[in-house]
């Protein structure tokens, strides 16, 4: 049994409100197509891969904001991306917002799905750690408002199973929080995939703007190290709607190490084989969870 992955990353650049469903599709299966060409087994889309970020407006016509969301995945629209998944033998992650009606009532969530090689849907993460804020704030430049327009994700941590691969997701400001980290790693993932929209400046802090990028490798590198899983993060990136996004997507080793990195804010795609072996290396030995582990002191987490 092979224990290793070549693994691909598809950053994306900007997304505009007036980009078409085709056009964005056709960025997506380009680089679809360049990770194929790389070897890659598994290739890593954004978050909300599939439209601009629209929590950064406050939108009160509901049809209009519905139009953001997906009501099912696959969709005719997006059948072109499954289809060519399909004929290439190319498994994918993507974010989506996704709108689904759930005991009778409309509910918005934050969605990452995993699809096989053979273009089904293996698994679902709904995001966890929403930022932001649930009302107009009018002294921002831009609203950041994923709290009005989703909710919290109710299906956990899960890991699936991707051939001989234990896969887990989160996305975005999870990346940021170690208990979603640990989560997946006490659930048994061997690779977290999460796809981010990070704003370089956000209006409250902008004092940390030039710490934006190395706070989100911070992030990756040490949720991969502290639980000894390689780590696929696909940002979407360059100035979208006036308001630039953080590049740096990559691809990070259990050990920590950045083996992958972006080098611009555009549709870029990088790759990297990842030897499972290595997860050993960290999970048998500094981060043997059975071993060193107490949890009996860390009850406060959890309250
Ligand atoms: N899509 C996200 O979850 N993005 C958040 C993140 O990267 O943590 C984020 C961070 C700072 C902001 O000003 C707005 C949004």
């Amino acid at each position: 049994m092979s224990r290793k992955l070549n693994l691909a990353v598809a950053q994306l650049g900007p997304i505009h409100r007036s980009e078409s469903r085709s056009a964005i599709l056709g960025r997506l299966m380009e680089m679809m197509r360049e990770a194929k060409g790389r070897g890659a087994e598994l290739v890593v889309f954004p978050e909300a891969a599939l439209t601009s970020f629209f929590p950064r407006w406050f939108i009160e016509d509901e049809a209009e904001l519905d139009s953001y969301y997906e009501t099912a995945m696959p969709n005719p629209s997006v059948q072109p991306l499954f289809d060519l998944a399909v004929q290439l033998g190319i498994g994918f992650h993507l974010g989506y917002a996704e709108l689904a009606w759930e005991n009778g009532r409309k509910r918005r969530f934050n969605t990452a799905v995993l699809v096989d090689r053979n273009g089904r849907v293996v698994g679902k993460y709904r995001k966890i750690h929403l930022p932001g804020h649930a009302d107009y704030e009018a002294d921002r430049p831009f609203q950041n408002l994923e709290k009005r327009y989703f909710e919290v994700g109710d299906l956990g941590f899960p890991v699936y199973s991707y051939e001989e691969w234990q896969v887990g997701m989160c996305i975005c400001n999870d990346r940021r929080w170690p208990e979603a980290w640990r989560m997946l790693g006490l659930n048994g993932a061997e690779l977290v995939c999460l796809g981010y929209n990070t704003p370089v400046t956000d209006p409250r802090t902008p004092q940390h703007s030039h710490l934006t990028s190395f706070h989100h490798l911070l992030s990756v590198q040490a949720g991969a190290y502290q639980n000894g899983v390689w780590a696929a993060a696909a940002g979407k990136a360059g100035v979208e709607e006036g308001w630039p996004l953080v590049g740096h997507s990559c691809i990070v080793a259990p050990s920590g190490e950045v083996v992958a990195l972006t080098s611009s804010v555009e549709d870029e795609v990088i790759s990297a084989v990842c030897n499972f072996e290595r997860n050993r290396e960290i999970r048998e030995h500094i981060f043997n969870f059975e071993k060193h582990r107490q949890p009996h002191t860390y009850r406060k987490i959890a309250e």
